[in-house]
Protein backbone atom coordinates (compact mmCIF):
# COMPACT_ATOMS: atom_id res chain seq x y z
CA UNK A 1 0.00 0.00 0.00
CA UNK A 2 1.22 3.60 -1.18
CA UNK A 3 1.56 5.92 1.98
CA UNK A 4 1.75 9.83 1.32
CA UNK A 5 4.54 11.07 3.11
CA UNK A 6 3.33 14.81 2.48
CA UNK A 7 0.10 16.00 1.31
CA UNK A 8 -0.20 20.20 0.29
CA UNK A 9 -4.15 20.33 0.04
CA UNK A 10 -5.09 23.88 -1.53
CA UNK A 11 -2.37 25.89 -0.34
CA UNK A 12 -2.65 29.60 -0.70
CA UNK A 13 0.00 32.39 0.25
CA UNK A 14 -0.77 35.66 0.24
CA UNK A 15 2.00 38.29 1.08
CA UNK A 16 0.98 41.84 2.68
CA UNK A 17 -2.01 42.90 4.65
CA UNK A 18 -5.09 43.63 3.41
CA UNK A 19 -5.16 47.36 2.49
CA UNK A 20 -2.09 46.97 0.95
CA UNK A 21 -0.81 45.95 -2.05
CA UNK A 22 -0.58 42.17 -1.65
CA UNK A 23 1.34 39.26 -3.42
CA UNK A 24 -0.75 35.96 -4.49
CA UNK A 25 2.53 33.87 -4.49
CA UNK A 26 0.50 30.30 -4.55
CA UNK A 27 -3.39 30.13 -5.49
CA UNK A 28 -4.62 26.75 -4.50
CA UNK A 29 -1.79 24.46 -5.06
CA UNK A 30 -2.53 20.61 -4.05
CA UNK A 31 -0.08 18.00 -4.08
CA UNK A 32 0.72 14.42 -2.93
CA UNK A 33 4.30 12.71 -2.51
CA UNK A 34 4.34 8.91 -1.81
CA UNK A 35 7.13 7.42 0.83
CA UNK A 36 10.53 6.65 -1.32
CA UNK A 37 9.27 9.17 -4.04
CA UNK A 38 12.44 11.65 -5.51
CA UNK A 39 9.89 14.83 -7.12
CA UNK A 40 11.15 17.84 -8.44
CA UNK A 41 9.55 21.52 -8.42
CA UNK A 42 10.68 23.66 -11.45
CA UNK A 43 8.92 26.93 -12.47
CA UNK A 44 9.74 30.13 -13.76
CA UNK A 45 11.48 32.84 -11.54
CA UNK A 46 8.94 34.26 -9.16
CA UNK A 47 6.78 31.30 -9.87
CA UNK A 48 6.48 30.30 -5.88
CA UNK A 49 8.61 27.35 -5.31
CA UNK A 50 10.52 29.50 -2.33
CA UNK A 51 7.58 29.99 -1.40
CA UNK A 52 5.85 26.70 -1.36
CA UNK A 53 9.10 25.32 0.30
CA UNK A 54 9.32 27.31 3.14
CA UNK A 55 5.85 26.75 3.78
CA UNK A 56 6.29 22.32 3.50
CA UNK A 57 9.29 23.18 5.85
CA UNK A 58 7.30 25.28 8.32
CA UNK A 59 9.46 28.09 8.19
CA UNK A 60 6.60 30.01 6.87
CA UNK A 61 2.46 29.65 7.10
CA UNK A 62 0.17 29.19 4.72
CA UNK A 63 -2.69 31.78 4.21
CA UNK A 64 -4.78 29.01 3.58
CA UNK A 65 -4.75 25.51 3.38
CA UNK A 66 -3.70 22.63 4.93
CA UNK A 67 -0.14 20.50 5.00
CA UNK A 68 0.08 16.71 6.37
CA UNK A 69 3.59 15.19 6.52
CA UNK A 70 3.90 11.64 7.17
CA UNK A 71 0.39 11.89 8.72
CA UNK A 72 0.95 15.29 10.82
CA UNK A 73 -0.99 18.86 10.01
CA UNK A 74 1.78 21.28 10.68
CA UNK A 75 -0.65 24.51 10.35
CA UNK A 76 -2.62 23.66 13.37
CA UNK A 77 1.00 23.83 15.68
CA UNK A 78 2.52 26.64 17.45
CA UNK A 79 5.68 27.85 17.08
CA UNK A 80 7.83 25.24 19.88
CA UNK A 81 5.70 22.27 18.30
CA UNK A 82 6.78 23.42 14.72
CA UNK A 83 10.44 23.94 15.94
CA UNK A 84 10.62 20.56 17.07
CA UNK A 85 8.44 18.81 14.68
CA UNK A 86 11.33 20.43 11.99
CA UNK A 87 14.09 19.24 14.08
CA UNK A 88 12.84 16.09 14.69
CA UNK A 89 11.28 15.21 11.00
CA UNK A 90 12.46 17.13 8.16
CA UNK A 91 16.42 17.01 6.27
CA UNK A 92 17.10 20.26 4.88
CA UNK A 93 20.16 20.57 1.93
CA UNK A 94 20.51 24.36 0.79
CA UNK A 95 22.71 25.43 -1.96
CA UNK A 96 25.51 27.24 0.51
CA UNK A 97 25.86 23.64 2.59
CA UNK A 98 25.24 25.59 6.05
CA UNK A 99 28.29 24.11 7.56
CA UNK A 100 29.74 25.30 10.76
CA UNK A 101 33.02 26.06 9.64
CA UNK A 102 34.54 25.43 13.42
CA UNK A 103 33.17 21.97 14.01
CA UNK A 104 34.70 18.92 12.10
CA UNK A 105 32.26 17.14 9.89
CA UNK A 106 31.60 14.40 12.30
CA UNK A 107 30.49 17.33 14.67
CA UNK A 108 28.23 18.98 12.35
CA UNK A 109 26.44 15.70 11.31
CA UNK A 110 26.30 15.03 14.85
CA UNK A 111 24.54 18.44 15.34
CA UNK A 112 20.93 17.71 14.51
CA UNK A 113 21.47 14.54 16.92
CA UNK A 114 23.43 16.37 19.74
CA UNK A 115 20.70 19.47 19.90
CA UNK A 116 18.16 16.85 20.76
CA UNK A 117 20.34 15.15 23.84
CA UNK A 118 20.86 12.19 22.61
CA UNK A 119 23.73 9.96 23.82
CA UNK A 120 26.99 9.74 22.49
CA UNK A 121 27.32 6.44 21.43
CA UNK A 122 24.46 6.19 19.99
CA UNK A 123 25.00 9.45 17.86
CA UNK A 124 28.35 8.40 16.77
CA UNK A 125 26.33 4.68 15.37
CA UNK A 126 23.95 7.00 13.72
CA UNK A 127 26.57 9.37 12.09
CA UNK A 128 28.97 6.16 11.10
CA UNK A 129 26.21 4.56 9.60
CA UNK A 130 25.16 8.05 7.60
CA UNK A 131 28.73 8.81 6.58
CA UNK A 132 29.17 5.12 5.15
CA UNK A 133 25.99 5.41 2.76
CA UNK A 134 27.53 8.56 1.34
CA UNK A 135 31.16 7.80 1.14
CA UNK A 136 32.40 10.06 3.45
CA UNK A 137 34.22 7.50 6.43
CA UNK A 138 37.80 9.01 5.73
CA UNK A 139 36.40 12.63 6.23
CA UNK A 140 34.87 12.68 9.70
CA UNK A 141 38.05 14.28 11.55
CA UNK A 142 38.43 17.31 8.97
CA UNK A 143 37.32 20.42 8.96
CA UNK A 144 34.98 21.84 6.13
CA UNK A 145 37.56 24.33 5.20
CA UNK A 146 39.56 21.28 4.13
CA UNK A 147 37.43 18.94 2.07
CA UNK A 148 35.83 20.19 -1.32
CA UNK A 149 32.63 21.80 -2.52
CA UNK A 150 31.22 18.06 -3.58
CA UNK A 151 32.38 16.27 -0.01
CA UNK A 152 31.18 19.65 1.89
CA UNK A 153 27.44 18.80 0.63
CA UNK A 154 28.25 15.34 1.32
CA UNK A 155 28.44 16.27 4.42
CA UNK A 156 25.25 18.27 4.55
CA UNK A 157 23.55 15.48 2.82
CA UNK A 158 24.55 13.44 5.95
CA UNK A 159 23.89 15.84 8.26
CA UNK A 160 20.23 16.35 6.46
CA UNK A 161 19.86 12.80 7.12
CA UNK A 162 21.09 11.18 10.69
CA UNK A 163 18.11 11.55 12.20
CA UNK A 164 15.98 9.82 9.47
CA UNK A 165 13.58 12.38 8.56
CA UNK A 166 9.97 11.40 7.21
CA UNK A 167 11.26 13.45 4.15
CA UNK A 168 14.34 15.31 2.94
CA UNK A 169 13.75 18.99 1.27
CA UNK A 170 16.34 20.22 -0.72
CA UNK A 171 16.78 23.45 -2.43
CA UNK A 172 19.02 23.68 -5.28
CA UNK A 173 21.55 21.49 -3.55
CA UNK A 174 23.87 21.41 -6.76
CA UNK A 175 23.60 24.92 -7.34
CA UNK A 176 27.30 25.88 -6.31
CA UNK A 177 28.81 22.80 -7.47
CA UNK A 178 31.05 21.92 -10.39
CA UNK A 179 29.39 19.93 -13.00
CA UNK A 180 31.41 16.77 -11.78
CA UNK A 181 30.54 17.36 -8.27
CA UNK A 182 26.98 17.70 -8.85
CA UNK A 183 26.95 14.40 -10.66
CA UNK A 184 27.97 13.00 -7.94
CA UNK A 185 25.96 14.16 -4.96
CA UNK A 186 22.55 13.89 -7.45
CA UNK A 187 23.96 10.17 -7.98
CA UNK A 188 24.42 9.90 -3.96
CA UNK A 189 20.81 11.57 -3.30
CA UNK A 190 19.27 8.77 -6.53
CA UNK A 191 21.23 6.26 -4.26
CA UNK A 192 19.86 7.37 -1.15
CA UNK A 193 16.24 6.79 -2.62
CA UNK A 194 16.74 3.79 -4.19
CA UNK A 195 18.48 1.55 -1.84
CA UNK A 196 17.71 3.50 1.35
CA UNK A 197 14.04 4.44 0.73
CA UNK A 198 14.52 8.39 1.37
CA UNK A 199 11.70 10.52 -0.03
CA UNK A 200 13.38 13.37 -1.58
CA UNK A 201 11.74 16.81 -2.68
CA UNK A 202 13.89 18.89 -4.60
CA UNK A 203 13.40 22.40 -5.74
CA UNK A 204 15.74 23.02 -8.85
CA UNK A 205 16.21 25.25 -12.11
CA UNK A 206 18.31 22.78 -13.61
CA UNK A 207 17.05 20.38 -16.02
CA UNK A 208 20.29 18.24 -15.86
CA UNK A 209 19.70 18.22 -11.89
CA UNK A 210 16.08 17.72 -12.44
CA UNK A 211 16.88 14.24 -14.96
CA UNK A 212 17.42 12.44 -11.65
CA UNK A 213 13.79 12.99 -10.20
CA UNK A 214 11.29 10.11 -10.60
CA UNK A 215 8.36 12.86 -11.35
CA UNK A 216 8.26 16.92 -11.67
CA UNK A 217 5.79 19.10 -11.18
CA UNK A 218 5.75 22.34 -12.93
CA UNK A 219 4.75 26.20 -11.22
CA UNK A 220 3.42 28.81 -13.25
CA UNK A 221 2.33 32.33 -11.61
CA UNK A 222 1.57 30.47 -8.28
CA UNK A 223 -0.97 27.22 -9.56
CA UNK A 224 0.59 23.71 -10.57
CA UNK A 225 1.21 24.11 -14.36
CA UNK A 226 2.22 20.52 -15.43
CA UNK A 227 3.54 17.01 -13.89
CA UNK A 228 5.68 14.49 -15.97
CA UNK A 229 6.77 11.06 -14.75
CA UNK A 230 10.27 9.81 -15.62
CA UNK A 231 8.91 6.45 -18.01
CA UNK A 232 12.01 6.11 -19.97
CA UNK A 233 15.73 6.30 -19.42
CA UNK A 234 17.32 9.69 -17.56
CA UNK A 235 18.32 11.87 -20.95
CA UNK A 236 14.78 11.56 -22.77
CA UNK A 237 13.42 12.74 -19.40
CA UNK A 238 15.58 15.25 -19.38
CA UNK A 239 14.68 16.03 -23.12
CA UNK A 240 11.16 16.14 -22.00
CA UNK A 241 11.85 18.43 -19.19
CA UNK A 242 13.88 20.89 -21.51
CA UNK A 243 10.39 20.90 -23.82
CA UNK A 244 8.35 21.65 -20.34
CA UNK A 245 10.88 24.85 -19.62
CA UNK A 246 10.57 26.00 -23.39
CA UNK A 247 6.67 25.55 -23.64
CA UNK A 248 6.76 27.70 -19.73
CA UNK A 249 9.26 30.12 -21.37
CA UNK A 250 7.03 30.81 -24.30
CA UNK A 251 3.67 31.33 -22.17
CA UNK A 252 5.00 33.75 -20.11
CA UNK A 253 6.63 35.84 -23.05
CA UNK A 254 2.94 35.61 -24.37
CA UNK A 255 1.73 36.93 -21.02
N1 LIG B 1 8.30 38.10 1.63
C1 LIG B 1 7.62 38.43 0.54
N2 LIG B 1 6.82 39.53 0.53
C2 LIG B 1 6.11 39.84 -0.57
N3 LIG B 1 6.13 39.13 -1.73
C3 LIG B 1 6.91 38.07 -1.78
C4 LIG B 1 7.70 37.64 -0.65
N4 LIG B 1 8.39 36.52 -1.02
C5 LIG B 1 8.02 36.26 -2.29
N5 LIG B 1 7.14 37.18 -2.75
C6 LIG B 1 6.50 37.19 -4.08
O1 LIG B 1 5.85 35.93 -4.28
C7 LIG B 1 6.03 35.44 -5.59
C8 LIG B 1 6.71 34.06 -5.55
O2 LIG B 1 8.05 34.22 -5.07
P1 LIG B 1 9.04 32.98 -4.82
O3 LIG B 1 10.27 33.54 -4.20
O4 LIG B 1 8.31 31.94 -4.08
O5 LIG B 1 9.33 32.49 -6.31
P2 LIG B 1 10.42 31.45 -6.85
O6 LIG B 1 9.72 30.60 -7.84
O7 LIG B 1 11.09 30.78 -5.72
O8 LIG B 1 11.46 32.43 -7.58
P3 LIG B 1 13.05 32.23 -7.80
O9 LIG B 1 13.19 31.09 -8.76
O10 LIG B 1 13.43 33.53 -8.44
O11 LIG B 1 13.68 32.01 -6.48
C9 LIG B 1 6.85 36.50 -6.33
O12 LIG B 1 5.94 37.34 -7.02
C10 LIG B 1 7.53 37.27 -5.21
O13 LIG B 1 7.76 38.60 -5.59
Amino acid sequence: MNTSVLEVKQVQKIYGAKGESQSHALKGVTLNIQEGEFVGIMGPSGSGKTTLLNIISTLDRPSEGVIEIAGTDITKMNQNQLADFRSQRLGFIFQDFNLLENLTIYENIALPLSLQGIPSPQIREQVKRVAKTLGIEELLTKYPVQVSGGQKQRAAAARALVHEPAILLADEPTGALDSKNAKSLLAAMSDLNENHHVSILMVTHDAFSASYCQRILFIQDGSLYKEIHRTEDRSSFFKQILDVLAELGASQETD
